[in-house]
């Protein structure tokens, strides 16, 4: 099994270095007149940590450098200013929200985010208003538009956005690719961006879990000299249990990378050609299905999630390691030069300019409701259907 730290020894190496942390955040805590950090050291361990990530040495930060009374004391003179209600406007808003700050949301009226946000408690006049109203009230103006709708939108939202108020997003996408969004921030205020690394709905799910997803933050202009300082607390607002610094050009060439291969486009890809082929060699629908996802999701990926490849590997049979293994150079070679294309199509702004097109259409709700039902009434998942109605947990 691969070494990886005890809790004891990490226990160790956070109690050693508090002192040293609790005195460079004693000029924050004077600056934002909140109690003494120094006190709350005493009760919580250290919450930003120097980890070694595979002999890389990285900053982390954590939600216990944020205790409540201390979040809200920071941003108790700011309204969070939500724009957008997709996925992380649900997640995010309303978990700041139930964090006690003040959160508002701004939408469409009468469009299906309105309706959602209703749904969610937003009160039309108090908390949910049109975009253009959200932002002038806002201080911190959290665009959470689609990727799209921020560029067809920025001409608007521009000239609301002034100075001394802070530009929040959770993806690189719109001020990196400048050339194709036209989304330049005004040069008098802070940008900064907390970027969830998972659905807006785990971002919802795991902070009422008591835990908190891993968010990248970065900074792309600091006017007031607190905004990477504004940035951590806001990832804790919104439900980040650890901070990863980054930048926004890393943030979104990793992330459009990433949900391309790996985490979709990859995985969809790969279990429809095993399922094909187990099919074609005359396996049934439920058999090919088993084999490829409901096992993989039911029972092997968590495994490398709770901990990691070597632990999934050693909880099947030494058959199975003994091909896995044979197998895995043999997929990783093949792979190699699709992830190679994938990661150039992103960097040269191939896929922004795509998905800018595609999702900038009046009809992208339906275009894309359309190509996804294709997949549903694709026989693999069609039998998957039916295999997930057999779990204990399926109610008629
Ligand atoms: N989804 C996720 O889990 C993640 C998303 N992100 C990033 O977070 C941001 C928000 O993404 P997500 O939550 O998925 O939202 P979506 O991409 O699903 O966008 C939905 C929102 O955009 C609005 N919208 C779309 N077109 C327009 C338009 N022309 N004018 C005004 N509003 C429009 C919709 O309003 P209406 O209902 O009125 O159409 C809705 O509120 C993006 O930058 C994304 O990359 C980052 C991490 C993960
Ligand atoms: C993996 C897709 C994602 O990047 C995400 C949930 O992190 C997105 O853009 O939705
Ligand atoms: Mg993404
Ligand atoms: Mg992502």
């Amino acid at each position: 099994m691969a070494s990886r730290p005890s809790h004891q020894l990490l226990r160790t190496a956070i109690r050693a270095a508090a002192p040293r942390v609790a005195r460079s955040y004693s000029g924050l805590a004077r600056k934002a007149t909140i109690s003494p950090i120094s006190s709350s050291f005493k009760t919580s361990y250290r919450g930003i940590k120097t980890l070694d990530f595979a002999g890389t040495k990285e900053t982390v930060y954590e939600r216990a450098d944020w205790p409540l009374p201390k979040l809200q004391e920071y941003l108790k003179n700011d309204t969070l200013a939500l724009i957008g209600y997709g996925s992380q406007g649900h997640g995010q808003g309303l978990n700041a929200r139930d964090n006690g700050l003040k959160v508002i949301v701004g939408v469409r009226k009468d469009g299906e985010s309105w309706r959602q946000a209703l749904e969610d408690g937003w009160v039309p006049g108090e908390t949910l208003f049109p975009i253009e109203e959200a932002i002038s009230r806002g201080t911190i103006i959290m665009n959470l538009l689609s990727d799209a709708a921020q560029s067809q939108t920025w001409a608007q939202i521009k000239p609301l956005i002034t100075k001394g108020k802070t530009l929040y997003f959770s993806h690189g996408f719109s001020v990196v690719f400048k050339d194709d969004t036209h989304v330049v921030p005004p040069p008098d205020v802070d940008v900064i961006l907390v970027a969830p690394k998972g659905s807006g709905r785990t971002v919802r799910t795991l902070f009422k879990e008591g835990r908190g997803i891993n968010s990248s933050i970065a900074v792309w202009q600091d006017v007031s000299g607190k905004a990477k300082e504004k940035a951590l607390a806001l990832a804790v607002g919104v439900g980040s249990g650890y901070s990863y610094e980054t930048t926004f050009e890393k943030e979104v060439y990793s992330d459009l990378y990433g949900e391309r291969g790996v985490l979709m486009g990859g995985i969809q890809g790969m279990f429809r050609a095993q399922y094909e082929v187990l099919r074609r060699n005359g396996h049934s629908p439920s058999e090919a299905f088993n084999e490829t996802v409901e096992e993989a999701t039911q029972s092997l990926f968590p495994l490398i999630g709770a901990n990691g490849m070597d632990y999934m590997y050693n909880a099947c049979s030494t058959t199975a390691r003994r091909g896995a293994l044979d197998w895995a150079p043999i997929f990783e070679k093949a792979n190699l030069p699709v992830f190679e294309a994938l990661y150039k199509s992103v960097k040269d702004g191939t896929e922004t300019r795509k998905s800018l097109e595609f999702n900038g259409r009046k009809t992208y709700r339906e275009d894309l409701a359309r190509e996804l039902e294709e997949i549903n009434n694709q026989e693999i998942w069609r039998a998957g259907r039916t295999v997930r109605t057999l779990r204990p947990e399926h109610k008629a």
